[in-house]
């Protein structure tokens, strides 16, 4: 009965915050999409016909310089081979990555596949459809899955090894004439008067060599050590991901993860082939026990199997005792803070990290390689670098709706599923709990946030403001006497404290108010006469039996 009172309330409000963020939304899409479209559906040049303009090694014959050949690289290497362009690809190891990293790729990452023509990377590698997932907490389970009804039945979520998934994207890359692939370790970027004119890198034999493009993009991922010229990074590690893999056991529910929200750890389970299960325990930074001396093992066996689902205790446990099983990686969270560089970008890893419990990584880059596809799409000569600079600055503001969105669920959501002694912690977490079993709008419009499939600050916005009013509204019922006062005003006030400063660092302006950015507006330079045709309308055409319109369609 009080649920239902407060869902009322909390229903009237939403629904005038509603109507706002459906208004504020379809201005921006429309604003937004019209000039993606305007810049991708002029003519890209085509295989010859692009202008040579490298000036030293391998004169004339490269346009652009891919530094990493990870999920970023490969992706973007591919659809600037497409568009016809001639692309360098240099990457540190050609061997297939054995990594924990970059496994679920959610639905709206799998679209952006879709978008660039790479989704047959997901096939021959035994990745699995994911549907969503079961959390677990104080023997409470609660379903979120992917609102997928309103589209075909292969969009879903995709579960792999990133090896492989790697792997396939490189191979796909290399496999165009114009696009080569080599190893290399990029030591440094050649800048000569403000502009980054190349790279220098060392070759498998351990020569050091230069290349030279008029367009250098860095995608070196998390361990970066080029960024460092090209942004302000400033990197928080708030905890590390110990990664096992199980076998011999399934999941409760087919083509579903499970989250046990348990102390000290919150435990993400997921598939990774038809036989393994990808168990990832986020552990605080300031308490990580080291793996080599056996304290990892000892802390995984003593404080994580007891919270582990019966069903995969054994297969938990035996992964323990298996030589070189315990991985772990530091879970970095990192805005992006680009400077302007003529002649270079960063994109992937390198500019932007979020927290890797949700898994949103390799969305926000595939999301990032389609926007910059479409930029650089009418670009016939990319030899004025200060101007390309200038013109693709519209990047950051372009890439917000997917990358502040997925970026500050991420980051917030590890806050709220990590275990606290702090009542009012406890509090958010039972209150995002009970706010996804709401159904409706409520757990459907979060979870199509949470996939991908609408990324948008103002639904962001929205949804916060409806879990705040629920939470305080249970808190406060049923006679709102001074206690309960308290407890509502902490609870909005650790609630706000989580989530504000993520805003800010992804930048309000940029988020929320992305018309008043002059660089929204910059337009491809017109030189050479830019012919328009219609390359993009096609895709877009292709794309509607994939893409429902607009949000409020998926929900
Ligand atoms: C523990 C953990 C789990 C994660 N799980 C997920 C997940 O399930 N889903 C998801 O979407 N995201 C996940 N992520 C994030 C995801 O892995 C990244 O967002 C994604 O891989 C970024 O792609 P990238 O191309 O920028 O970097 P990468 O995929 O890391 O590629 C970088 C490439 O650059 C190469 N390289 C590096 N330095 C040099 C150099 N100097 N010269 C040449 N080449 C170089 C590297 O060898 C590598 O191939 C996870 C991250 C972590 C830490």
């Amino acid at each position: 009965m009080a649920e239902q009172y407060i869902v009322g309330v909390g229903a009237v409000i939403a629904s005038l915050l509603g109507f706002l963020f459906l208004y504020c939304n379809s201005l921006i899409r429309f604003r937004g999409l019209s000039k993606l479209k305007r810049a991708a559906s002029m003519e890209f040049p085509k295989g010859n016909s692009v202008n040579k303009t490298g000036n030293s090694e391998g004169v004339g014959t490269t346009d652009i310089i891919i530094v990493g050949a990870g999920v970023a690289g490969a992706a973007l290497a591919y659809s600037l081979g497409k568009d016809g362009r001639r692309v360098r690809m240099i990457e540190r190891d050609l061997n297939m990555p054995n990594r924990i990293v970059g496994e679920l790729l959610y639905p709206g990452g799998y679209i952006k596949l879709i978008e660039l023509g790479l989704e047959d990377c997901v096939d021959e590698i035994d990745a699995q459809q994911f549907l969503g997932y079961t959390l677990y907490k104080d023997g409470k389970e609660t379903l979120v899955s992917y609102p997928l009804e309103k589209f075909q039945s292969h969009i879903s979520g995709r579960t792999s090894h990133n090896g492989r998934f790697v792997q396939r994207l490189r191979k796909k890359a290399s496999s165009l004439h114009n696009v080569t692939l080599e190893q290399g370790t990029v030591t440094s970027l050649i800048e000569e008067n403000g502009i980054v004119k190349g790279v220098h890198y060392k070759n498998k034999s351990g020569q050091v060599l230069t290349a030279y493009a008029p367009l250098t993009i860095v995608c070196d991922g998390c361990f970066s050590n080029l960024r460092r010229s090209l942004c302000y990074p400033k990197v928080d590690i708030p905890s590390y991901l110990v990664g096992l893999t199980l076998t011999n056991c399934n999941l409760p529910k087919k083509n579903y993860g499970a989250i046990i929200l348990g102390h000290p750890s919150p435990i993400i389970l997921y598939p990774v082939s038809s036989t393994e299960i990808r168990c990832m325990v986020d552990v605080p930074s300031e308490k990580v026990p080291s793996v080599s001396n056996g304290e990892m093992a000892c802390y995984l066996k003593t404080q994580v199997a007891p919270k582990v689902l019966p069903e995969l205790y054994n297969s938990f446990m035996s992964a323990i005792e298996k030589k070189g099983n315990i991985r772990i990686m530091p879970a970095k969270i990192m805005a992006a803070a680009p400077h302007l560089t003529p002649g270079a970008l960063l994109i992937g890893d390198a500019l932007n990290m979020r927290h890797a419990i949700t898994g949103g990584g390799m969305t926000v880059a595939l999301s990032d390689v389609v926007i910059l596809r479409d930029l650089l799409r009418p670009l016939h000569d990319l030899s004025d670098a200060f101007t390309i600079s200038k013109y693709l600055e519209s990047f950051y503001t372009l890439r917000k709706p997917m990358s502040s969105t997925i970026n500050i669920l991420a980051n917030v959501l590890q806050k709220v599923f990590s275990a606290s002694s702090n009542p009012a912690m406890e509090n958010l977490q039972h209150t995002f709990l009970g706010y996804l079993r709401l159904g409706g709008m409520f757990s459907y419009g979060a979870s199509a946030m949470l996939s991908g499939l609408c990324p948008s600050p103002l639904s962001l916005a929205f949804h916060f403001f409806s879990i705040a009013i629920y939470g305080v509204g249970r808190l406060l019922l049923p006679f709102p006497s001074p206690r309960r006062l308290w407890d509502g005003a902490k609870f909005l006030w650790v609630a706000s404290s989580i989530l504000l400063p993520y805003i800010y660092s992804e930048g309000i302006r940029q988020m929320f108010f992305p018309l008043t950015v002059p660089a929204y507006y910059r337009t491809p330079p017109k030189k050479g006469g830019i012919k328009y045709s219609s390359p993009l309308h096609r895709l877009r055409r292709n794309q509607t039996n994939v893409l429902p319109p607009n949000c409020a369609s998926i929900l």
